[in-house]
């Protein structure tokens, strides 16, 4: 057995699929639809009950914090029936050990329907709802396996969680098709009175691997980027565009998971979202089937870390490949990163997206670099004043004012 770090100033934390990659959708840029394919001996991607139960046990029992958080992650999450989840509560409930328990649930929106919703209201579950913008940017990838697009279905299922009153936010991807219109994008948002919006980039390169996926591995060489993908200047520009119209109005109305990401690590807090922290691993991935992976964005065969059944969640998620894992985002950033005034903030962004060479041909240089540094430069002087604020403990919306007496 590995050497095992004990005990934990963190919590442990394990994403989980309770419905493996299994989805009513078929997003053109979905990088976790083909994790079937890893499981080709299975025509039923379900965790069983008795999976279900060992691990909400085990997974509470590992914390050494009186919160835990479950994650129920897809896959379309709602393809489960109620009833699973009901279950999960009962579950909850049944070995809480006087811990309190918090749950959130990704999912595309278009099954929702009152009951679903009374269940999240009552329960009080967050819900991460992917919408892509407005409808045109949307139902351009967000499809069917007919094709059929979902943007209608979807806003029904924003429409029922806001009668119901269940807390919401919202994911969105910026990808070749809708990068070039921040604002109308934003608007969007602002316009569903949606407060907690997260943007991711996308970014994915294209491969053939023998069981059917298409989808290179982070490990993978000189693979083709995916026409999908976001380009460095779009998400640079996307990015500085959105900040402007935020900086200015928005600031404690809004919260883009991204800024407030950015000012954390401006203030060396730890940030909310992972690409920019300085570490992976902090969240891994459990499969239907017990299967426990580095991370959301490394499901591949190379980064399995185990099964539930053979080795423990600490075991796993606290092993040395675990750990190195986590440090390797550090270890391997090229001397661009090492020299670069933004490391900070940046850390090098995602080791996924690290397949692009520096001027002086050094591997291992993030592919949205230019994009990030853009940004970073731009949005520098802002976060310099919203953290002056900060530690003299004033608020950093005070900066709209600043820039209204035309101070920055
Ligand atoms: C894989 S889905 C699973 C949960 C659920 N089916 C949903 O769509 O919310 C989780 C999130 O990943 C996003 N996503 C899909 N493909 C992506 C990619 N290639 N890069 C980054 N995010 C991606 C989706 O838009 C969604 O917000
Ligand atoms: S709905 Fe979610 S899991 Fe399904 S294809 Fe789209 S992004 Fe992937
Ligand atoms: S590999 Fe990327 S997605 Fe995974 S923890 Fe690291 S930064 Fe986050
Ligand atoms: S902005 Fe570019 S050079 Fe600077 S840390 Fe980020 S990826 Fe590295």
């Amino acid at each position: 057995m590995s050497q095992v770090a004990f005990p934990f100033a963190k919590p442990l934390y394990v994403m989980t699929k309770p419905i493996g990659a299994v989805c009513n959708l078929a997003c053109d840029y979905c990088y976790y639809l083909e994790k079937t394919n890893l499981y080709k001996d299975t025509s039923k991607y379900v965790m069983s009950d008795e999976l279900l139960e060992k691990f909400i046990r085990e997974y509470i029992q590992s914390q050494t914090m009186p919160q835990v958080l479950f994650t129920w992650h897809g896959g379309e999450t709602l393809m489960r029936p109620l009833s699973f989840y009901k279950r999960v509560m009962e579950l909850q409930r049944q070995y809480a050990g006087g811990r309190s328990i918090d749950n959130c649930i990704q999912t595309n929106g278009t099954l929702l329907n009152d009951e679903w919703c009374e269940f999240f209201r009552k329960n009080n579950w967050l819900v991460g709802i992917s919408i892509d913008g407005p409808q045109e940017f949307h139902d351009e990838y967000r499809k069917n396996r007919q094709g059929r697009p979902s943007f209608v279905k979807v806003m029904q299922g924003i429409q029922l969680l806001k009668k119901h009153g269940v807390e919401w936010n919202a994911m969105a991807v910026v990808n070749d098709y809708n990068a070039d219109y921040p604002l109308e994008f934003y608007h969007f948002f602002k316009e569903l009175d949606c407060h907690y919006i997260q943007f991711a980039p996308i970014v994915e390169r294209l491969s053939h691997h023998a069981d059917g996926r298409h989808l290179a591995s982070p490990l993978q060489k000189g693979e083709k980027l995916a026409d999908f993908s976001v380009s460095p200047e779009q998400w640079g520009n996307f990015l500085c565009t959105l900040f402007d119209e935020w900086v200015r109005n928005d600031v404690g109305q809004f919260f883009i998971q991204l800024f407030d990401s950015t000012l954390a690590n401006w203030v060396g807090e730890q940030p909310g979202v992972c690409s920019l922290a300085k570490t992976c691993g902090h969240a891994g991935v459990m499969e239907f089937n017990g299967d426990v992976y580095s991370c959301d964005h490394y499901v591949f065969p190379e980064f399995k870390l185990g099964n539930i059944y053979e080795k423990t969640l600490i075991e796993m998620m606290y092993s040395d490949r675990q750990l190195e894992f986590g440090q390797m985002k550090q270890k391997a950033l090229p001397t661009q990163c090492r020299n670069c005034e933004f490391l900070f903030a940046c850390n090098g962004e995602c080791p996924k997206n690290r397949f692009a060479v520096t001027p002086d041909g050094e591997p291992g240089l993030n592919y949205l670099c230019k994009g990030y540094h853009q940004f970073f430069s731009h949005v520098a002087p802002y976060m310099d004043y919203m953290k002056r604020e900060l530690l003299a403990e004033r608020a950093p919306a005070n900066v709209m004012e600043a820039i209204r007496r035309g101070e920055l």
